[in-house]
């Protein structure tokens, strides 16, 4: 029980952007982050347009159109796990505990960037935590698209007004970056702070390996991975999965054991496989999402691999369009 009271303590406490509260609450979960780009930058709810992409756009102008060409059943997902934090550097169980990049962090995230420079994004999602928002936005520098990417803030009324976009042109050149708790990294209890070596003198390698890699078996008062594929793979099919029906290429940029979550559900892995699945700092993994399924495309590995931009039609016109606006 006291395991239960802890993963509530800790998902309240992590609870700055809560799709769930009350100013849409007549809304479709699902619809919310649509809704919420629409009030904060100002799009007339009628339109139901999603962000434009001009480069994907036939007209600068016309969201009908614009939407349209977005409701193509295809789109690109791209899961970042953020880079080095400092406390991954110094071995020690981070999980909740909201620390930010080491110098090679930022470095990674940087790497990270140039990779999926080519691949397009419309939205990204984020933890509440530093180290996956420091990721995002430094991957973003990279984007060839130039795009600004700005948090969204639902936590207050205020917040969202004081925080509105005006200018429709400004809106084009922006990304909406939405931040959720449920994306968090698990919640490691009682390891949180303790060094996993020292950890797996005390209490056996095997004990502390079930700990962090086994499905159904949680640290001592923290989440089990299942626990936080509760709350990361619902968070994703309510709130992810609807964007990239849409249309919407998604970028998340999370955490080892939330993607781990997230790529089980993805790859359809079975609790045993999913021990074996690790997830190195800073690395993007590109999925395509068409016709309802998920088909993983590995990771890009440079900007200028062709073998990417081969996987679908779409994902070539887009660099091309970038080539043509860009050079
Ligand atoms: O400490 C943590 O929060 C995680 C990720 O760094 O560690 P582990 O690889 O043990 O799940």
């Amino acid at each position: 029980m006291a395991t239960v009271a802890s993963h509530q303590a800790i998902t309240t406490s992590h609870r700055p952007y809560n799709f769930k509260a009350s100013h849409f609450p007549k809304e479709p979960l699902n619809n919310v982050p649509i809704k919420l780009r629409q009030k904060q930058f100002k799009i007339q709810a009628s339109s139901q347009a999603p962000l434009l992409d001009p480069v994907l756009s036939p007209s600068k102008t016309t969201p009908q159109s614009s939407y349209k060409k977005k409701s193509s059943n295809e789109a690109s997902l791209i899961l970042i796990r953020h880079g080095e934090s400092l406390w991954n550097e110094k071995n020690l169980f981070t999980g909740c505990v909201d620390v930010p990049l080491t110098e090679k962090g930022v470095a990674e995230a940087i790497q990270a960037g140039k990779r999926i420079s080519n691949i397009p994004v419309d939205l990204i999602f984020t933890s509440s935590l530093i180290r996956a928002q420091m990721t995002a936005m430094l991957a973003m520098t990279q984007h060839r698209c130039k795009k600004v990417p700005i948090i969204l803030h639902d936590e207050s009324e205020k917040a969202q007004t004081w925080s509105h976009v005006f200018s429709e042109e400004t809106r084009k050149q922006s990304i909406p970056v939405i931040a959720a708790w449920q994306l968090n990294e698990r919640m490691y209890g009682e390891l949180q702070g303790l060094n996993k070596e020292e950890t797996a003198e005390r209490y056996g390698t095997q004990q502390v390996h079930e700990w962090r890699r086994s499905y159904h078996i949680p640290p001592p008062k923290g989440e089990s991975l299942e626990m936080c594929a509760e709350r990361a793979v619902a968070y994703f099919e309510d709130n992810i999965q609807p964007e990239l029906a849409f249309g919407n290429n998604v970028l998340i940029a999370a955490h080892g054991n939330s993607l781990r979550s997230i790529i089980m559900y993805l790859d359809k892995l079975t609790s045993q496989e999913v021990t074996s699945l690790e997830l190195s700092t800073g690395l993007p993994l590109l999925y395509i999402f068409k016709d309802r399924k998920f088909m993983r495309r590995g990771s890009p590995v440079g900007p200028t691999e062709a073998g990417v931009y081969a996987y679908t039609k779409r994902l070539a016109q887009y660099r091309q369009k970038l080539d043509e606006t860009l050079n």
